[in-house]
């Protein structure tokens, strides 16, 4: 396989029509969804000369976690219904690449389960935990302290998801419903007699259109570890996010899937890098195909990206293997862009190096 288009082929293949279309869908036309990766085509680099070195170091450390490279593995839910081995096979590439995997809470496998995997593989390995902040916050925090106890090192909390997108593949498909024997496992055996383990329907995550900044800060409270915000666009959120105390924040409009017609990631990250202006780090996901997007967010400001669906596609195709080589190729093929823009380093990218 040489590029995530083809792996992605190869997953359609392989995978039911249905939770096909659930990975690859967005909401609505599906505007943003597009927009994502065309925004980065349409963006053009400017190359420096006579400045790299033979040996580039990817490294970076993302609030005390390190990274083998800037490109972390964007939490995803249901990878059960990608791969049998699901979560597991992901936490085992991402623990053997060296890099973060942000585990959604809608995994389809328990999150004391995947950090045994990723432990077979790494020592110390770099996982965050994905919540949705629940309108029942001391459910919220069971799910929090076994997060932490599963030795999780930040959290990242969806923020624009207010209600559920909507995704009309998913209503065309009638997909609303993991298939018999997958659950959302983080969310079973929580407490007594919650959930009544029927955790199967998509829509068993409560989405909270009551959420504020005093949830956030209630979530700070709570644990020592870094808390991150997922899913903002707008520079003022950016602001207010640095006044709340938040760890960092992901700029991401959830791969196209929630509100249609909102910007891609990449076309508000300047205004965001701005407002923030070096207060934390700034994650950018959403359309990162390419060792070049990597560039051109890390450019624009950007600390790090995350990937979605190549993740998904990688472990469609072919389990933990595949998601080790899609990881590995966007490695390479970063180094190789860093290489020809005349960089050593990620942090030796400058916004001057990208033209509209
Ligand atoms: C199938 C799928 C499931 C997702 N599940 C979650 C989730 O459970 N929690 C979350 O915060 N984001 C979720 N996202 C959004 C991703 O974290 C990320 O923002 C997005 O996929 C990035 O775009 P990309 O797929 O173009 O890389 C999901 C995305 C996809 C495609
Ligand atoms: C369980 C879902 C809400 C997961 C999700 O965030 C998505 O499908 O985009």
């Amino acid at each position: 396989m040489r590029t995530i288009a083809e792996f992605e082929a190869a997953a359609r293949e392989r995978l039911d029509p249905a939770h096909y279309d659930y990975f690859a869908g967005g909401a609505q036309d599906e505007i943003t969804l597009r927009e994502n990766e065309t925004a980065f085509q349409k963006l053009r680099l400017i190359p420096r000369v006579l400045r790299g070195s033979d040996k580039r170091d990817l490294s970076v450390t993302l609030l005390g976690t390190p990274s083998s490279m800037p490109i972390l593995v964007a939490p995803t839910a249901f990878h059960r219904l990608a791969h049998p081995d699901g979560e597991l096979a992901t936490a085992r590439a991402a623990a053997r690449a060296g890099t973060i995997m942000i585990v959604s809470m809608a995994a389809t496998t328990a999150i004391e389960d995947i950090a045994a995997a990723a432990r077979e593989v790494a020592p110390d390995p770099g996982l965050w935990f994905q919540l949705y902040l629940q309108p029942d916050l001391e459910f919220t925090e069971a799910i929090v302290r076994r997060a932490e106890a599963a030795g999780v090192k930040a959290f990242v909390v969806t923020v624009d998801s207010p209600v559920l997108g909507r995704r009309e593949r998913d209503d065309r498909n009638a997909f609303h419903d993991l298939p018999p024997g997958l659950f959302v496992e983080n969310l079973r055996n929580i407490g007594e007699n919650r959930s009544g383990g029927n955790t199967s329907h998509v829509r068993e995550i409560v989405m909270s259109a009551g959420l504020n900044w005093d949830h956030i800060a209630w979530l700070r409270s709570k644990t020592k570890l870094p808390v991150l915000i997922k899913g903002l666009l707008h520079a003022e959120d950016a602001r207010l996010a640095v006044h709340h105390g938040v760890a960092g924040i992901v700029v991401s409009n959830h791969g196209g899937r929630q509100l249609d017609t909102v910007p891609a990631t990449i076309d508000v990250l300047p205004e965001i890098a701005a407002a923030v202006g070096g207060a934390l780090p700034v994650l950018l996901d959403g359309g990162i195909r390419r060792g070049t997007d990597v560039v051109k967010a890390l450019a624009l400001g950007a600390d790090a990206v995350g990937v979605g669906r190549p993740v998904v596609w990688g472990l469609a195709a072919g389990g933990r293997e595949g998601v080790s080589e899609t990881l590995e190729m966007l490695r390479a093929d970063f180094d190789q862009a860093l290489a020809l823009c005349g960089g050593r380093h990620p942090a030796d990218l400058t916004p001057d190096q990208v033209r509209r």
